[in-house]
């Protein structure tokens, strides 16, 4: 085995044949001539080389590592920086950065032979970038970008405007640091620049054939004019870097003074931030104009913006030139035209769906996350592409692993509801999904003034298929605003409008505006309200009761919107949980339920009070108003005397089968209750078709308090009360009981209240009043 490792070793293009002879020998002497003979073999068989010949090889070897390993390393730093999956990267990454690495290797000293100095090369390049509006200092990470917005500062998302295959901003962040070399370079007294180009430029003529037509606009490109503009930028870069934005202003303007489209952008940025200058929009915009016409994109993109969002009288014209800017932004890369293209396409007056989604799914494919919610929502309501959920799904996930809040929410939306398959939670989206509520008063308009824009930027965005089919933009893009809100606004494009497609069936739809702590009101609120916190705590203290009880009325009767929430979930818990057929286990997993969650069901207190009556009257006919999701009616059916009926009633259908779903559960039959699923007072003029004959011995109220009154009238009226009938009302000591209780009092003939615990009345009916009697009232 040694042997043949030696051969492989020594005669490296025999290595096929050696190791087809050294595999089908078997050792012994005679194995050793036939490798002697093979070995002559492949030593004959080989060409001849000189010494010279050998050296050249060998250059040529260390030259292809060379530029191996520089390729390895400048894809994994792309990778480092870009965190987007690999599809998602430019196709042309590679030409760009093949064509960096070149200029990069050719720069090194060792990398070339002796004699042929090129360390020049980075002034060159920056000169070259410089003459055309190119790139400089390029980019640390694309990400980085929003964090300065000073081109050269942070990073650098534009291409090169001089028609080479490169944009520095992709190529990693071996390029941040070419700026600091450069500057470097400036203070090198030995080095002047002329003679550095000069040196540079006969050095590229002798190490790079004329084919590299790069070499030769760098070259050509050279001015004195150039390098002093080159020189003030990177100064100016200098200066934003270490936070002298006054320097920085100075030196930028003076770049962009003579033309170069860079500094232009930075000047821009300058007067769009106040930095280093007072804070003015419409110069920035003249500055971002003047480097969009340099062919600058992202200037390109802000200068579109600044027509569109900032322009009092907006033009058909200016429109048009703004769409036209941004596609042009967009089609060079730039991820927030891309972003902004696809939200625009997206509002009413720009609508073109397919567009919408071609620029969605190029700013998802840069890594856009907003785009992606956005790209999976136009999946999802099949807008511009084929419906199709399971893409949908995706594309929220993807969204939320990039850490799309909105996102995230959505897929924590989906996940709750039950459902395992992630079709069958993009279905469930489908079908609860939008009821436009906002949407159409905030969508991002043309003609929307920049504050307009900004109070849409800062509201929440409502829970996904909950409220609101229009999406509205976490952070509308804001041209001129303060740089944190810019940051952020860079990300996204702005709000989408996708259609209503389907009603929206759970009924929270109000949009609460968000306030954080330190919001002027909540301020202004603690600083008043500090004083009155004794008094307050005195207060809550002494009426704590009624201030429960009040909480509780609201929820039952004044939020029906709670109700709907808790039916959903006190269904799926007690249907879960209870053991079937068993009426108390029923109650028990209520009664559990209640413990943790909101309930409007009588609770296991006043369900006793509840029983002892029932127990005491055993009712033939039972009247129920307010069914709920069932619990007093499983706690009244549990007691009832052989042959006994309920009839309850509960106005809210989707309720009305809930309850009727949770009634049989607990083993009651449809021959021992009936629900009429219609409002009390509508059930109270039919009920004589369900009573027949009979007469009602047990009510029960506990459905809306402001309607007791009318109801027991209603009752009194169809002369449905028998005898000696016991009428139970929850909650009457609330204020809209009032009248109830002045009635009662008013006929002391009729009723007498028996007992009133735990907020439940007991009346117990003597003498039904009838018509004659109502006819007096
Ligand atoms: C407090 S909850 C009833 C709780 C129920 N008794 C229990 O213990 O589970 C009140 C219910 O009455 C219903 N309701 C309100 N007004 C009504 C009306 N006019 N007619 C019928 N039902 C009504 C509501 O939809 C709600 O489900």
């Amino acid at each position: 085995m040694d042997d043949m490792i030696m051969h492989i070793s020594k005669f490296p293009y025999c290595k096929s044949s050696v190791i087809f002879s050294t595999s089908s020998q078997s050792g012994g002497n005679g194995d050793k001539q036939k490798r002697k003979r093979t070995s002559q073999f492949c030593y004959t068989s080989l060409p001849r080389y000189t010494a010279l010949d050998a050296v050249g090889w060998g250059v040529a070897a260390m030259l292809l590592m060379q530029i191996c390993r520089r390729i390895h390393s400048q894809f994994s730093s792309v990778s480092e920086v870009n965190q987007a999956p690999r599809r998602y990267r430019e196709s042309g990454l590679l030409q760009r950065c093949g064509y960096r690495v070149m200029l990069e290797i050719l720069s090194r000293r060792d990398v070339l032979p002796r004699g042929v100095n090129v360390g020049c090369l980075g002034t060159v390049q920056a000169i070259q970038g410089s003459s055309s509006g190119g790139n400089v200092c390029h980019a640390k990470s694309t990400e980085d970008y929003t964090n300065s917005h000073i081109e050269g500062v942070s990073s650098n998302r534009d291409s090169v405007h001089l028609g080479e295959p490169h944009s520095s901003s992709d190529c990693g962040p071996s390029g941040a640091s070419s700026c600091q070399n450069k500057n470097k370079k400036d203070k090198e007294p030995l080095c002047p620049e002329n003679e550095k180009l000069t040196g540079a430029a006969d050095d590229l003529r002798q190490i790079a054939d004329s084919s590299i037509p790069i070499i030769l606009n760098i070259i050509g490109n050279y001015s004195p004019k150039n390098s002093r503009m080159t020189r003030s930028y990177c100064r100016g870069i200098q200066n934003a870097k270490s936070g002298d934005y006054q320097a920085a202003f100075s030196c930028f303007l003076a770049s962009a003074q003579h033309g170069y489209s860079k500094a232009q952008f930075n000047v821009g940025v300058c007067y769009e931030k106040g930095r280093g200058v007072k804070r003015d929009k419409d110069k920035a915009a003249e500055f971002y104009q003047q480097a969009s016409a340099g062919g600058h994109s992202q200037a390109k993109y802000r200068y579109a913006k600044y027509l569109l969002h900032s322009i009092d009288t907006q033009s058909a014209e200016d429109t048009h030139t703004a769409v036209s800017l941004l596609e042009g932004a967009a089609a060079s890369g730039v991820r927030e035209a891309q972003a902004y293209l696809g939200a625009l396409f997206s509002q009413k007056s720009q609508r073109d769906w397919q567009k919408a989604v071609y620029y969605l799914r190029m700013a998802a494919e840069n890594g856009d996350s907003l785009s992606c919610l956005y790209l999976g929502q136009c999946y999802e309501w099949g807008s511009g592409v084929q419906q199709c959920f399971r893409t949908a799904v995706d594309l929220y996930q993807q969204a939320a692993a990039a850490g799309n809040q909105q996102a995230q929410h959505i897929l924590s939306v989906l996940c709750s509801t039950g459902r395992t398959g992630p079709e069958d939670a993009a279905l469930r989206s489908i079908r609860s999904a939008p009821c436009f509520s906002v949407g159409d008063a905030r969508q991002l308009r043309f003609r929307s003034t920049c504050s307009s824009l900004k109070s849409a930027s800062t509201s929440q965005p409502l829970p996904h298929s909950w409220s609101t089919g229009s999406f509205l933009a976490q952070s509308l893009p804001l041209p001129f605003s303060d740089a944190s809100s810019l940051s952020e606004g860079e990300q996204t494009g702005g709000s989408l409008q996708l259609p209503n497609t389907t009603p929206c069936r759970w009924t929270i739809g109000v949009a609460f505006p968000s306030f954080s702590l330190s919001h002027p009101f909540i301020m202004w609120l603690l600083a008043v309200s500090l004083p009155l916190l004794p008094v307050i705590i005195v207060t809550m203290s002494r009426y704590w009761g009624e201030l429960g009880a009040l909480y509780k009325h609201l929820l039952r009767d004044m939020l029906p919107w709670r109700s709907a929430v808790c039916i959903r979930s006190t269904h799926s818990f007690v249907f879960t949980n209870c053991t079937h057929g068993r009426p108390e286990s029923v109650l028990e997993t209520f009664d559990l339920y209640a413990r943790t969650h909101p309930s409007l069901s009588l609770g296991p207190q006043r369900g006793e009070f509840l029983d002892k009556v029932v127990q005491q009257v055993a009712p033939v006919w039972t009247l129920e108003l307010g069914t709920h999701c069932g619990y007093s009616s499983v706690r009244i059916l549990r007691l009832l005397p052989p042959g006994g009926q309920l009839l309850t009633v509960e106005h809210n259908p989707a309720t009305a089968d809930t309850a009727e779903e949770i009634i049989l559960v607990a083993g009651f039959k449809h021959s021992q209750f009936q629900l009429l699923p219609c409002p009390s007072e509508e059930a109270i003029t039919h009920l004589r078709t369900h009573l027949g004959e009979g007469l009602l011995q047990l009510v029960l109220m506990d459905h809306n308090v402001g309607l007791y009154l009318s109801d027991l009238q209603a009752l009194e009226f169809e002369g449905l009360l028998a005898p000696g009938c016991v009428l139970l009302f929850n909650n009457a000591h609330l204020p809209a009981a009032h009248s109830l209780l002045r009635h009662i009092s008013s006929r002391p003939g009729h009723y007498t209240i028996q007992r009133q615990a735990h907020g439940l009345l007991e009346l117990h009916c003597h003498q039904p009043a009838n018509h004659s009697s109502q006819d007096q009232d």
